[in-house]
């Protein structure tokens, strides 16, 4: 059962209604009344149901940081039985330290197709990160190949969950509601919300980004004003929706690294109503409002940040998810593509569609589904073929739109699961897309 909710939602053509607004006070309503007014935990609260707070913050955190929701529903989440542990298969969590972290440059192609009947959670395999999840800090990279709907009930209680399909829509069924998520659209769950994925399409591939430190807010603007990069009304929370099930439903939790799983004996995606600030979100990034230079110079990808996950260090990111939209360069006597650099952050590097201005597509080179890793100070930048061509382009304004890629940026390196050090889809040779920058430096001496 599902509900347009107390204010007013956007409908879309799915049939989904959704709330706008990143950070919002929301509030729905899967029946009418459902929801207490004047109060979040009357003596008996409407139609039978059990209140419940969900705290993303601790109770004491500023007003500004502070995330909470309270939902009501038809079993406090308190009823179920003890969790015992499962196998992760190729789900690992942070502190990570099967490996040794590698300064190289590394490239993957993208995960093979997996097993007849993996679902989003058992498609889950990790590439690496970095923090500590029983510290809340670090952010850990996630890619998934799935080929079956989930039955079962998924929750982190490790970090949020940014969630970027690279192909086959998702819909998910969570504590707030649904979602609907394509390619070209990621979802935030925050830590400890229960959701399941079902697959819109034969098959789903893609990447997430599991965040144990702060919340992902949107970037401060400074002096670019009021407006621009991810307008916070873009951000689409669900309207309430549940399920009344009863019978065995398998709960899998995510707790400090493992898989922890218990069979209730009712569905706990059975919230009729809920208000609050701590909610899932839908984001379209191609409604990302793109700045860029107009007169001279490649700016720094700083400019395309989404969301950030501020750390203890103003400006210094946990992790920061960026996005490369699609935009004009109209740069003047200008290198347009990313320049050479070498950076104290580490950029795990993804392809949803198309390529990517400053690498070379194809086979063997970056592509949808695949990924990149340059470590904190690793020398990178165009490859050979990029630079030649941007070194001789005529610079007329020109759309680069024939992509979409993204960034998780972040304050620590990244280091490997053995997996990802050692799978077969790990290029060899990524090196060489630099090789033959040739010298043209005569001596002067
Ligand atoms: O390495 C990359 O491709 C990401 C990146 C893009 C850019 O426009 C400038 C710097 C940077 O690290
Ligand atoms: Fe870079």
């Amino acid at each position: 059962m599902s509900g347009m909710g107390s204010e007013q939602a956007r409908r879309t053509a799915e049939g989904l209604a959704y709330l706008s607004g990143f950070g919002n006070e929301h509030s729905s309503e899967a029946h009418p009344g459902a929801l207490p007014h004047g109060r979040n935990s009357p003596q008996r609260a409407p139609l039978g149901l059990y209140a419940e707070q969900l705290s993303g913050t601790a109770f004491t955190e500023p007003r500004r940081n502070n995330r909470r929701s309270w939902l009501y529903r038809i079993r406090p989440s308190a009823a179920h039985p003890p969790f015992t542990r499962i196998d992760g298969g190729a789900l690992r969590g942070a502190p990570f330290t099967e490996t040794v972290p590698d300064p190289n440059r590394l490239r993957w192609d993208p995960l093979p197709q997996p097993p007849e009947g993996t679902d989003f959670l058992a498609g889950l395999w990790t590439l690496g990160g970095n923090g500590d999840a029983t510290q809340r800090t670090g952010m850990a990279v996630h890619l998934y190949a799935a080929n079956a709907s989930m039955s079962r009930v998924f929750s982190d209680a490790d970090g949020e969950l940014l969630i970027v399909p690279e192909s086959g829509g998702l819909l998910l069924r969570t504590e707030f509601g649904l979602l609907r998520a394509e390619p070209g659209q990621v979802v935030l769950i925050p830590r400890g919300v229960r959701f399941r994925v079902e697959l819109l399409d034969a098959t789903a591939r893609g990447y997430v980004c599991e965040n144990y430190g702060q919340h992902f807010v949107l970037p401060d603007l400074g002096p670019i004003g009021a407006n621009g990069l991810a307008n916070p009304r873009d951000f689409l929370a669900p309207t309430a929706a549940y399920e009344e099930t009863e019978g065995p439903v398998e709960v899998v939790n995510k707790f400090c690294g493992n898989l922890w799983s218990a069979t209730y004996d009712h569905s706990p995606l059975d919230v009729v109503a809920w208000h609050g600030n701590l909610v899932p979100y839908v984001y379209d990034l191609r409604t990302f409002n793109v700045l860029g230079s107009i007169s001279y110079d490649h700016p720094d990808p700083s400019i395309f940040t989404v969301l950030t996950s501020p750390s203890d260090t103003p400006g210094l990111a946990g992790v920061d998810f960026v996005v490369f939209a699609p935009r004009w360069l109209v740069g003047e006597d200008t290198f347009r593509p990313p320049y050479f650099h070498r950076n104290v952050m580490s950029e795990y590097m993804g392809l949803i569609e198309g390529a990517y201005d400053a690498k070379t597509g194809g086979k063997g080179g970056f592509v949808p589904g695949g990924g990149s890793l340059h470590n904190m100070m690793s020398a990178h930048g165009p490859d050979r073929e990029t630079f030649d061509k941007a070194s001789a382009a005529e610079l007329t304004p020109r759309k680069v739109d024939d992509g979409l890629a993204f960034m998780f940026e972040t304050r620590w390196p990244v280091t490997l699961t053995a997996q990802a050090a050692g799978a077969d889809h790990l290029q060899q040779g990524y090196d060489g897309v630099w090789q033959g920058l040739e010298r043209h430096w005569v001596s002067r001496g």
